[in-house]
């Protein structure tokens, strides 16, 4: 059977029926080897099941280039609509669907149209894709993350760029310069998330700072806020082994255990002598209630509470303690514009993510790759497949 299926192009890659109902998509069964560069990815559904399809591969239209996508990381994110099916109230598995969006590739063929990339070059690729029409006040104002329409491959119904051969608008790629590999080019996507959130935050040298978690974006924000020239820096987290991971990244990290039988106030009071003096601003990297109301009670009279976490989708906050102390609070949602940052960081060696991938999987084998993601007993930070 043919691999090239032409007729999966242009409009299609937004329209994720297209590729299900297409006669190459197939699930396979376990076991089961797929064909040498048969465009495989690996896609959960409603069952909580995930497995390796075979899909056709696309051929770009005006504007689209055709990627071979050579490093994907797992996202929390990816485990949860595989294990719960839904993230929030908006964003429900109704179907089969794609996994990943931390993803860089090298371009295969480009479109009608495309002029600035051709054959080889390398790409991190931004997995949200916007309307970008002028009517849409979020992207024309340059916060395209609040796009209403906005296309976020992986996040369903949109199939996810965790394939061997991804179609992408050319407007949406991003260049690597030859000394940052496509491991780290996919890892650009948390720390977009992070450099997101340090740039609202308002961070600035010399600030005392909390983080709260020390998953891979508690990681990537550590990396960020020491960029920056925050200190000292406190990070939390309930378990030992990932401080012991942030203070390897970070030595000059003070970390402190989040004990469950401590009550926030208790644990804030820790947080504050770990850090020997009043915390400016708390990068809230978890989303867990609790982990709040300790960065309230922890972060000083006029201070910040920035929160990347997400979480629940009601919770209760230490509402006069807040007031009293003129604690902002505020939150992040994506990233908008952060890409070409995160890129020069991590070229100039400002930034080094690269001790965050622990687990490397080829692409034959990414769903044993996301049980070692979705297995805390495993103790990996970021796993990637790699093509
Ligand atoms: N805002 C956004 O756009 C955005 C983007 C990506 C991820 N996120 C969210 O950021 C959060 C972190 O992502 P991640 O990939 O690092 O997740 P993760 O689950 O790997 O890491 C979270 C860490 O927080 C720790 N933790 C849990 N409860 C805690 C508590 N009470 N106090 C201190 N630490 C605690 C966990 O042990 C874990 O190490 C998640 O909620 C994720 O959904 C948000
Ligand atoms: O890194 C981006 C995030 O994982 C996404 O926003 C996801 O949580 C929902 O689409
Ligand atoms: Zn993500
Ligand atoms: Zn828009």
């Amino acid at each position: 059977m043919a691999t090239a299926a032409v007729e999966i192009g242009n409009a299609d890659i937004y329209n994720p029926r297209k590729i299900l109902d297409h006669p190459e998509f197939r699930v396979l069964q376990e076991g089961e080897k797929p064909k040498p560069e048969a465009n495989i990815a690996a896609f959960y559904n409603p069952q909580h099941q995930i497995h390796l399809v075979e899909k056709p591969r696309p051929k770009p239209g005006p504007g689209q280039v055709l990627l071979h996508v050579r490093a994907t990381g797992i996202c929390g994110s990816d485990v949860h609509f595989w294990k719960h099916g839904r993230i929030g109230d908006s964003m429900v598995v109704s179907d089969e669907c794609g996994s990943g969006h931390e993803s860089a590739g090298e371009v295969v063929e480009v479109g009608e149209g495309v002029t600035q990339w051709k054959k080889g070059d390398r790409v991190a690729i931004e997995a949200g894709v916007p309307c970008s029409q002028p009517s849409c006040d979020a992207c024309r104002t340059g916060r395209y993350n609040g796009c209403p329409d906005v296309v976020f491959f992986s996040t369903p119904p949109y199939h996810g760029t965790l394939t061997r051969w991804h179609l992408h608008p050319a407007q949406w790629l991003h260049r690597l310069p030859d000394n940052v590999s496509f491991e780290e080019g996919s890892l650009c996507e948390p720390l977009a998330v992070a450099l997101a959130g340090i740039e609202r935050s308002g961070l600035r040298l010399g600030d005392p700072v909390l983080i709260c978690g020390a998953g891979p974006i508690g990681l990537v924000s550590l990396l960020s806020a020491r960029a920056a020239g925050a200190e000292p820096i406190v990070i939390t987290d309930l378990f030992q082994s990932r401080l012991d991971f942030a203070k390897k990244l970070v030595p000059g990290v003070r970390t402190v255990l989040i004990k469950r039988d401590l009550k926030p106030k208790e644990q804030a009071e820790e947080i504050k002598r770990a850090a020997e003096g009043p915390l400016k601003l708390t990068l809230e990297c978890t989303g867990v209630e609790s982990s709040v109301h300790t960065a309230a009670y922890a972060t000083v009279f006029g201070g910040k509470i920035f929160i990347i976490g997400v979480g629940k989708n009601e919770q209760v906050f230490p509402f006069m303690h807040l007031s009293a102390n003129e604690i902002d609070v505020s939150l992040q949602y994506r990233y908008a514009n952060q890409y070409p940052k995160a890129i020069r960081l991590i070229s100039a060696g400002l930034i080094n993510v690269k001790p965050l991938v622990t687990h490397r999987f080829p692409l034959e084998d990414a769903i044993d790759a996301f049980h070692v993601a979705a297995d805390p007993a495993q103790g990996a930070i970021k796993v990637q497949i790699q093509d």
